[in-house]
């Protein structure tokens, strides 16, 4: 097994720490071994769907699937595949609120496996350390993709981030469309759901709070 960083150790164990690891079970079974078994369990859906797959369009279908859950779509949930943080040492002294905005954001639905689409905006003060701007939106992009409900996911954004920055103040605020909402049982296609993750003076401060919830708007 690919050994972790130190980044990716830190906000495993502190997610740990606070009960918001996505549930799993460790398997010891590598990429390929796992590729090959939902390959072939794919196949078996398929088949009890009554598809044909010796059709030229569906035949390499269940081969595709199986690497775009191990490479693609679920690849958040090893650790291995944590991107590599760049920290910068605060020498600026930036004591004001950094946000970057409208983070596309794609994950699935851990309740019916469809999409969720929505946008993350992440705010932070910084302490000690400043992070690589795209840091954050790699950060979102590793959680993003796993089975996930909107709650958590924002939640672990934030853990992670307050991990790696050193600091509680940090933000988190997601705006999504469920597709297990839009396309299928209830069939809302208008409705989103924002859910928003505030740590230390976002959480506190009255302030700081509003001057979140300004940038979140815009103005
Ligand atoms: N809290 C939360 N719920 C979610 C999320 N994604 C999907 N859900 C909900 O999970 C619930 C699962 O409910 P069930 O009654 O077990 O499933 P279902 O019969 O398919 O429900 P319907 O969607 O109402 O047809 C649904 O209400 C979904 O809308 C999420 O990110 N957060
Ligand atoms: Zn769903």
């Amino acid at each position: 097994m690919t050994e972790l960083s130190l980044a990716a150790q830190k906000v495993k164990e502190a997610l740990a720490a606070k009960n918001l690891e996505t549930p799993s079970c460790r398997l010891t079974m590598d990429n390929c071994e796992r590729k090959n078994k939902i390959e072939a369990h794919f196949r078996e859906i398929m088949k009890l769907m009554e598809l044909d797959l010796t059709d030229d369009s569906l035949a390499e279908t269940p081969h595709r699937v199986s690497k775009m859950y191990v490479d693609e779509i679920f690849s958040g949930l090893y650790y291995e595949n944590f991107p590599k943080i760049t920290l910068i040492e605060n020498k600026m002294q930036v004591d004001e609120m950094i946000t970057v905005r409208d983070i596309t954001l794609t994950s699935v639905c851990e309740h019916h496996f469809v999409t969720i689409d929505g946008k993350a905006t992440v705010s932070y003060i910084p302490k000690d350390k400043v992070i690589g701007l795209s840091k954050i939106n790699r950060i979102v992009e590793f959680f993003s993709q796993r089975p996930q409900v909107q709650e958590r996911l924002t939640q672990q954004i934030l853990v992670a981030l307050q991990t790696l920055l050193g600091t509680v103040n940090v933000a988190v605020s997601i705006d999504a469309t469920h597709y297990c909402v839009k396309a299928r049982g209830i069939k809302d296609s208008s409705s989103m759901t924002t859910t928003t993750a505030l740590g230390g003076g976002f959480k506190t401060n009255p302030s700081t709070r509003q001057e979140f919830l300004r940038a979140l708007n815009h103005y």
